[in-house]
């Protein structure tokens, strides 16, 4: 379906795939079919080399151009002009693919709680799914920021040489303790909502403002907060701080619900790219494609050190550090210093 385009001349499509095949996932459990949603910006060249993959965050959707609006768009540093921008909602998720609110085929109600934990390497193999569908033999550039890097990193190494670069943002090879601990207390924050359990659409909603507030600590770093909510006037109660992560765990309840964040966070857990093969810096060297690791030096969640791992056990591994006081979250807000580092990766290897 083609869309009125934000850009001036630039084809903006929102497709849906529907897979009739099902799923075999690493659990066992099997998707009977499923669907996935994505967008895409401008047109595949003739012979179809200018394919830019992104591959969002936890809470991220395939509308790309608006959540990294700084990096896409007309004359920004993937152009549709110039490249085939693409990126699918990714299973699980609410924003159009196939997530624990859809019918389940087998029973023709909704899944709910019965949705299956999908890992990393599911995820990978449903996009590479769609890429056969469409007919895409290479992929340029595939990039994705925390969830999304670690679904990058799994892809690339499916994709074997029909990948030209990965870029992994702020992400890591293997989901570290503290990540996984983290995402627990999110989990239980959900549970503790009198309604999880529930056959609900809103079920855990609550919960979800609780784990969304938890989370948003370890996406940010304490000198934002120094920054940007620091009280000026001497007070005992009513704290700046107190009421931005109060709006940052309302405003996620506007627009994700508590199933598909469950289960989104399980996935983050569960990744580990060396699973069966070896270890992780083993899988990374088995990766084709050239590989950018870019860290951020304040990332609390998925430590800088994490991202330069990557790039050393990769076989054409590039390691560079966005310095940010934005923390985790700086893959979607430091655009000036991703772009310059995007920019002299490419000069200096392609
Ligand atoms: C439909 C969709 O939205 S699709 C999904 C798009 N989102 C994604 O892809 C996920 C990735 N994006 C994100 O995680 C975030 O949008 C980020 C990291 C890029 C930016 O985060 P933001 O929340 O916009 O920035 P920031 O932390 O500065 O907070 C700003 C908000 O907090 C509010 N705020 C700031 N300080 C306070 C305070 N002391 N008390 C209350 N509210 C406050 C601001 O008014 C602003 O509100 P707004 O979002 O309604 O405009
Ligand atoms: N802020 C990101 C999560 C951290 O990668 C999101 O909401 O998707």
């Amino acid at each position: 379906m083609n869309l009125k385009s934000q850009f001036a001349s630039i084809t903006m499509s929102q497709d849906l795939f529907h897979s009739n095949l099902p799923l075999e996932l690493e659990s066992g459990e099997i998707l009977p079919e499923y669907e996935i949603s994505y967008t895409s910006y401008g047109e595949l060249n003739a012979d179809k080399s200018n394919v830019v993959w992104v591959i969002h965050a936890l809470t991220g959707d395939s509308n790309v151009s608006e959540w990294w609006s700084g990096l896409i768009g007309e004359d920004k540093f993937f152009d549709p002009s110039r490249h085939f921008i693409i990126c699918a909602n990714l299973l699980g998720s609410c924003y159009g693919s196939t997530n624990p609110l859809s019918i389940n085929p087998k029973t023709g109600q909704k899944y709910f709680y019965d949705f299956p934990e999908l890992t990393t390497r599911d995820l990978a193999k449903s996009l590479d799914n769609l890429r056969n569908h469409l007919g895409i033999h290479q992929i340029h550039t595939l990039i994705g920021g925390s969830l999304g890097g670690q679904i990058s990193l799994e892809w690339a190494y499916i994709l074997g040489e029909k990948l030209s670069n990965v870029v992994v943002l702020a992400s890591t090879a293997k989901s570290s303790p503290w990540v996984i601990g983290l995402n627990e207390s999110q989990r239980m924050a959900i549970e503790s909502d009198q309604t999880w359990g529930e056959k609900s659409e809103n079920a855990g909603i609550k919960g979800l403002e609780a784990a969304r507030s938890i989370a948003m600590l370890s996406y940010r770093h304490p000198e934002d907060f120094q920054k940007k909510q620091s009280d000026l006037d001497e007070k005992l109660d009513g704290f700046r701080a107190s009421s931005y992560i109060r709006y940052q765990g309302h405003k996620i309840t506007k627009r994700f619900n508590a199933l598909s964040y469950w289960i989104l966070s399980k996935t983050m857990d569960s990744h580990d790219v060396g699973r069966g093969r070896g270890g992780a810096g083993k899988a990374i060297g088995q990766i084709e494609a050239r590989v950018l690791a870019i860290g951020v030096d304040k990332d609390l969640l998925f430590l800088s050190s994490e991202s330069k791992y990557i790039a050393q056990h990769a076989k054409r591994g590039t390691f560079r550090e966005i310095n940010s006081t934005a923390g985790h979250d700086a893959f979607l807000i430091e655009f000036e210093q991703l772009a310059y580092i995007l920019q002299s990766f490419y000069l200096e290897n392609n």
